[in-house]
């Protein structure tokens, strides 16, 4: 039996975040992890995806300006070179040393509850019974989901589009959300010939439609072909090949259109993800496997008693990206380093106690406190790495419909800007605002164009700081940047 003050189940970059901030007021900590430390994101997620992106961008950046020369094409297997440098070659070591260097320890195995504060970890040493004096966090991710069509196939999933060491002929894929787009335009950059299959009317459905459209039509440029309104009912492995039976929903006065067969040399899910929650022995405390593991703004687990489990990460449902998580994380830790402060069996090191992380700080914690991860309602940030890149925070018009929210709406095309000239003589992208009517304030901000990922935090900011449009003007961005674009939203919102 090992005994700790605080168990962190699931080494991602969640769980990292998590124990290290959970270690602070002296809580003696152990994370445990069944496969790598650092978990999706770095290794067949987020890292691997965009370093196979970035080549592709870079190019249609150069080729966008005239004047450059000898930009001849990509070398595909120096960026799948780069991608294996950029995922560490699937080797731990680094983030090992930095669990290590953090004073926390890492426990390798599958960890299973069993009990209030009690687990199994089966790993590489056998099976060790741990006990958790003070509390349980879950940050176990979340895994693809396989429609059945496709279970006798041996799809890609993200993990296998991200690490594969060779660029089929021919790839389907399956899905228009996020993995869909990042990997249909990686790939095709790379030189297969993808076909995207969508079931819905079209990408990106969680996002503004304009930008779902800009994105559609960019892939169709670049030779993709996107089907949207197909199912695939059938799907069969024949000998290098695999054959999807694809059915089309016809459009309104379309009547039924014949299903046709799809031949590719791969197929690529991507479907959307579940909670890994299935073999984490949660029914052992009234929770329900596969679930999303639900949680309160503390990260705090809801329906079990006791205030010793908590949760973050993909695992919950409540957040899908990396930062989200991260930023759930660092209140979680916070909020378990303040409600168990003094009961850790280590020294205090002063100098790591964030400030304001005490007890009677958290008993008392509100709505954008430190401790409450309010963000996650008000002001979510997310970047679609394609090509155009669309990058959104907080609502969309149909979201502050559903909610009964006013909004105006002010939309500028990019193109005109000044400095988006320059970048680009033919600089296509659209930047859109949502003012609360009521307040005067930004809920909402998207953005589709090159490069606009890192337009995105400017609106983060102003979306969670609630910045009155008045005081928003006297906010003036450099000329000639692409984000005058600023400048001409505000005008065009009557300033
Ligand atoms: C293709 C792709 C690209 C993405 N790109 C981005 C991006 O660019 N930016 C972004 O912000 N997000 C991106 N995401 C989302 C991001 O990867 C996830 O939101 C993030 O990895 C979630 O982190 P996590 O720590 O919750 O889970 P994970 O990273 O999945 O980590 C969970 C860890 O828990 C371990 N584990 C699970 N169960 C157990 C158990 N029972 N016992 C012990 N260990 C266990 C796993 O081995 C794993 O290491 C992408 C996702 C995909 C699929
Ligand atoms: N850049 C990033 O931040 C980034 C990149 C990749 C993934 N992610 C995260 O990972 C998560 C998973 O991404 P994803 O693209 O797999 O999921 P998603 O939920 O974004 O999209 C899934 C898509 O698959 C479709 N679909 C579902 N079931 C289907 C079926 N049986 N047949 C055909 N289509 C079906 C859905 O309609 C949807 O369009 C996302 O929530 C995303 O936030 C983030």
């Amino acid at each position: 039996m090992q005994e700790y003050d605080v168990v962190v189940v699931g080494a991602g970059a969640v769980g990292e975040n998590v124990a290290d901030r959970a270690s602070r007021t002296g809580l003696d900590v152990a994370l445990v992890d069944a496969e790598l430390v650092g978990g999706e994101c770095s290794y067949w997620a987020c890292m691997p995806s965009k370093a196979m992106l970035r080549p592709g961008d870079v190019l249609a950046a150069a080729r966008a300006v005239p004047g450059v020369r000898g930009v001849e094409g990509l070398d595909v297997a120096a960026v799948l070179a780069r991608r294996d440098e950029v995922a560490a070659h699937w080797d731990d070591s680094g983030q090992v040393a930095w669990v290590e260097g953090a004073g926390l320890t890492l426990l390798r195995g599958h960890a299973r509850l069993t009990g209030e504060r009690e687990l199994h970890v089966a790993g590489p040493a056998g099976e060790v019974r741990v006990v958790a004096r003070c509390a349980v966090v879950l940050a176990t991710g979340s895994s693809a989901v396989v429609p059945d069509a496709f279970a006798d196939v041996r799809p890609w999933t993200s993990r296998e589009a991200t690490s594969a060491r060779q660029v089929p002929a021919r790839l389907a894929v399956v899905g228009g959300g996020v993995v869909a787009v990042e990997m249909a335009t990686a790939y095709a950059d790379l030189g297969a010939q993808v076909e995207v299959l969508v079931r819905g009317d079209r990408l990106l459905p969680r996002a503004e439609p304009f930008a779902g459209e800009a994105v559609l039509a960019a892939l169709v440029d670049r030779g993709v072909r996107v089907s949207t309104g197909a199912s695939v009912t059938q799907a069969q492995r024949r000998g290098d090949e695999v054959h999807l039976r694809v059915e089309h929903r016809g459009g309104p006065g379309e009547g039924a259109v014949a299903p046709r067969d799809v031949v590719v040399d791969e197929v690529l899910v991507a479907t959307g993800r579940r909670p890994r929650s299935d073999d984490l022995g949660v029914e052992h405390v009234g929770l329900v496997p596969g679930e999303p593991v639900e949680v309160d703004d503390a990260l705090q687990v809801q329906g079990v008693p006791g205030g010793w489990l908590f949760a973050a990460g993909d695992v919950t449902g409540r957040t899908a990206t990396t930062h989200q998580g991260k930023y759930d994380a660092r209140v979680v830790g916070d909020v378990i380093a303040a409600r168990f402060a003094g009961r850790g069996e280590k020294s205090v090191d002063a100098a790591r106690v964030p400030r304001g992380v005490t007890r009677e700080a958290e008993e008392g914690a509100g709505a954008w406190s430190r401790f409450r991860a309010t963000a996650d309602v008000a002001a979510v940030p997310q970047v679609v790495f394609g090509r155009p890149q669309v990058a959104w925070v907080g609502t969309t018009q149909e979201e502050a419909a559903r909610a009964g929210v006013d909004v105006d709406v002010v939309g500028y095309e990019i193109g005109d800007v000044a400095g988006a000239s320059v970048t680009d003589p033919a600089y296509r992208g659209r930047a859109q605002v949502l003012v609360d009517r009521e307040r005067d304030v930004l809920v909402g901000a998207t953005f589709v164009g090159p490069d606009v990922a890192e337009m995105l935090h400017a609106a983060t900011v102003a979306v969670v700081g609630e910045v009155p449009l008045d005081r928003l003007w006297h906010a003036v961005p450099a000329y000639p940047t692409v984000s005058e674009v600023w400048l001409r939203l505000l005008e065009a919102a009557g300033r």
